[in-house]
Formats: structure tokens, C-alpha cells, sequence
């Protein structure tokens, strides 16, 4: 897992966020059990357990490593894997020897295995554990208390089950819901600098080209006014439809306006990212929208260029759609190059 922290404290990026709040967590979860567990190397090994303080200054020292990692070097060291091993394997044989003062150890390192590990890892885990701690206690304690140790630490691992899949499907929702427009369930702005960084790091690393397309309505507030917006709203929606037929599951849409489009093509050069806008123009044109309503739409082109940044290479796009719409709008202009002066190339009107 990337724990890349955020730098600023007013995130607009969801992913980001999240992000953070794991980062958060993984770092309370190690410093807070630091600090219970230091002291108790000491008083296991003046109970002449050594075996069990050796357990337990590993677990500190992994501890500080993940501390350390996270506040310096923004990495997760070992991926938290240490945390679980260490916490059962010290629980577990702490019980063994210490009986009730081990045992009570179990209970925290079952509930935080579900917030270190991915939620599958860590019932995998869980369930060894479970059956380790259930040998032990069958060993140490007598069998009624077996019985009540198995079941209450049973049900403390299904409470923090649930509890661990309930956040993570809260933040895959909120994630959701804050990356898509809830009208035609585009993805929104907030990761277009991302995404498009992306496409920038491909081009510069391997040569992999990809393009842009910006496709904006032609006078779509002439539509509202005459058939309401919420008819407006519906045609969004459909166009939505429509653009997303087309498309390869590789290509993402967004809407990053009222009545504007953007479509990220990766792997696509210049000419078959104009070929494609033709042809979105064209279905768009030609099959009336909500059965009745005429619509065509301007598009540009632009295809990533060597050494510019996400904000420059849409800015040609703008510029080119800016174009397209003052020539006559329903067609699709290419952006220029950077090193080409002048004006974009307007391509065919699409019939
Ligand atoms: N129905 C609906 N209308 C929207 C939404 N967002 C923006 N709009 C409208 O889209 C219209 C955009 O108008 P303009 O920017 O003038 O663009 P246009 O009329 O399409 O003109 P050109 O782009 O120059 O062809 C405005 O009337 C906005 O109110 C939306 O979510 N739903």
C-alpha cells in the first residue's frame, strides 16, 4: 500500500484523503501500542521470560521502524506484516506461560489485525490465530473457561470484521461518490490532474502516447431554454450513454462542465483520436436525442507532447475547441503542436 502523506492540509483529492486516513491509522495503531507494550519487556524479563521480552522488543522495534518509515521516508515498512505475526505469536505464547495476564493481550491484537491487513489477509489470519489461541487455552485453563475464552475472543474478531468492512466499503463509497458527477456518473475534476500526470509519465518513460478529446454541446443553453433543464439534464445523460458505448475499457470520460467532455485515450495517437471524435460528432448528430430533440456537438484533439505539463497539454485542447466553436461549431479541430505556430487543423464536419 502507497502511504504517500498528504502535503496539504486542504485535500481536494478523494484518494488522497484516503490515503491519509489509512496513513493515520497504521501510524496511531503502532505508536499507541508502543507505549503499552515497552514497559512489559522489562517486567517479563525480570520474571526470567526471556524468550517472551526477545518477542517483545521485536514487536517495539518494528513498531519504531513503522513509525520512522511513515514520518521520514513516506513507506510502509514490510507492509505491516510484522505487526499481526508478532502481536499472535507473542499473545499466544504469553498465555501459555502467563495464563490470564497473557490471554487479555489477544484481544486487541485480533481487532487490530483487521485494521494493518487487507480485510481477506486478515481473517486468513485471524482464523489461525483463533485456533492457536483455542489450543492454548484448551491447555492452560479449565473447560468451562475455554469455552467463554473461545467465544468472546471469537466474537471480538466478528465485531472488528464487521466494523473493518463496513469503513472500507464506506471509503469506497465516499471515494465514489466525491471522483463522479452524480448526473451522468462521469468522473469529475478532482482526479483529472492525476490521471492526466499519468498519461504524462508514460509518454516520458516509454513513449506511449496517448490523446485527449474535449467535447462540448453546441448551444445547449438554447436547448434548456426551450425544452426546461430538466430535459437538458436528460440529454446529459444520455450523451453520457452514448460516449461511453463507444469507448474502450482502457478510455475514461469525464465531465469537467455543465455540457463539456473530456475523454482520456490512452495508447491513441493524434489521427485515431480524431477518427474517433468524428465519429462520436456523427452519433451524436445524426440520432435525435429523448427521440425528437436535434443536438450536434464541437470537439478538439490533442495529443500529448514531449516535456509539457497536464495544465498545458489541456490548454491546447481548450484552445482548439475554442476554435472548433467560432468556425461554425459540429466539428473537430487538432490542437496545435507546441512547436507549431498559428492555429489548430480543423478536420472533416461530421455530415
Ligand atoms: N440542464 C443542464 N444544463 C446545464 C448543466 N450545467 C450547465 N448547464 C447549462 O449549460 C449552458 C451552457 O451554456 P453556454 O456556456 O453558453 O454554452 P452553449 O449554449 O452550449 O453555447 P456553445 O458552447 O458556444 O455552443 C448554460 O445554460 C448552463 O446553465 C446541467 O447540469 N444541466
Amino acid at each position: 500500500m502507497n502511504v504517500r502523506p498528504p502535503s496539504d492540509p486542504l485535500i481536494t483529492n478523494p484518494t488522497l484523503a484516503v490515503l491519509g486516513f489509512k496513513r493515520q491509522l497504521i501510524y496511531h495503531l503502532h505508536f499507541w501500542a508502543f507505549v503499552a507494550i515497552a514497559p512489559l519487556i522489562l517486567i517479563q524479563w525480570q520474571e526470567e521470560h526471556r524468550l517472551l521480552s526477545v518477542l517483545l522488543i521485536l514487536f517495539c522495534l518494528n513498531a519504531l521502524l513503522v513509525i520512522a518509515c511513515l514520518r521520514f521516508r513516506d513507506t510502509y515498512f514490510l507492509q505491516g506484516r510484522l505487526f499481526p505475526l508478532l502481536a499472535m505469536v507473542a499473545a499466544a505464547y504469553s498465555t501459555s506461560i502467563n495464563g490470564h495476564t497473557g490471554l487479555y493481550w489477544a484481544y486487541p491484537a485480533a481487532t487490530a489485525l483487521f485494521f494493518l491487513l487487507p480485510l481477506g489477509e486478515a481473517i486468513v489470519s485471524n482464523l489461525v490465530f483463533l485456533t492457536v489461541m483455542a489450543v492454548v487455552s484448551y491447555h492452560t485453563f479449565p473447560e468451562s473457561e475455554f469455552w467463554r475464552i473461545a467465544v468472546s475472543l471469537g466474537l471480538t474478531c466478528v465485531f472488528a470484521m464487521v466494523f473493518a468492512w463496513l469503513v472500507g466499503k464506506l471509503q469506497q463509497e465516499l471515494t465514489r461518490l466525491a471522483t463522479t458527477d452524480p448526473l451522468t456518473g462521469c468522473l469529475n475534476r478532482s482526479q483529472l490532474a492525476d490521471i492526466l500526470n499519468s498519461q504524462i509519465q508514460m509518454r516520458e518513460r516509454y513513449e506511449r502516447v496517448s490523446s485527449l478529446v474535449l467535447l462540448d454541446l453546441d448551444h445547449f443553453k438554447t436547448l434548456n431554454d426551450r425544452w426546461g433543464h430538466q430535459t437538458g439534464d436528460r440529454v446529459l445523460k444520455e450523451l453520457a450513454v452514448r460516449l461511453r458505448k463507444r469507448l474502450r475499457d482502457t478510455d475514461q470520460l469525464f465531465r469537467i462542465g455543465g455540457e463539456e467532455f473530456m475523454l482520456v485515450l490512452p495508447e491513441t495517437r493524434e489521427r485515431d483520436a480524431d477518427t474517433l471524435a468524428q465519429q462520436l460528432l456523427t452519433s451524436i448528430s445524426s440520432q435525435p436525442f429523448l427521440d425528437d430533440i436535434k443536438v450536434t456537438a464541437s470537439a478538439s484533439v490533442a495529443e500529448v507532447s514531449q516535456g509539457e505539463t497536464w495544465s498545458v497539454w489541456l490548454n491546447r485542447a481548450d484552445q482548439a475547441l475554442y476554435q472548433a466553436k467560432s468556425q461554425g461549431r459540429n466539428q473537430v479541430v487538432d490542437a496545435r503542436r507546441p512547436s507549431q505556430g498559428g492555429s489548430g487543423t480543423p478536420t472533416s464536419t461530421p455530415g
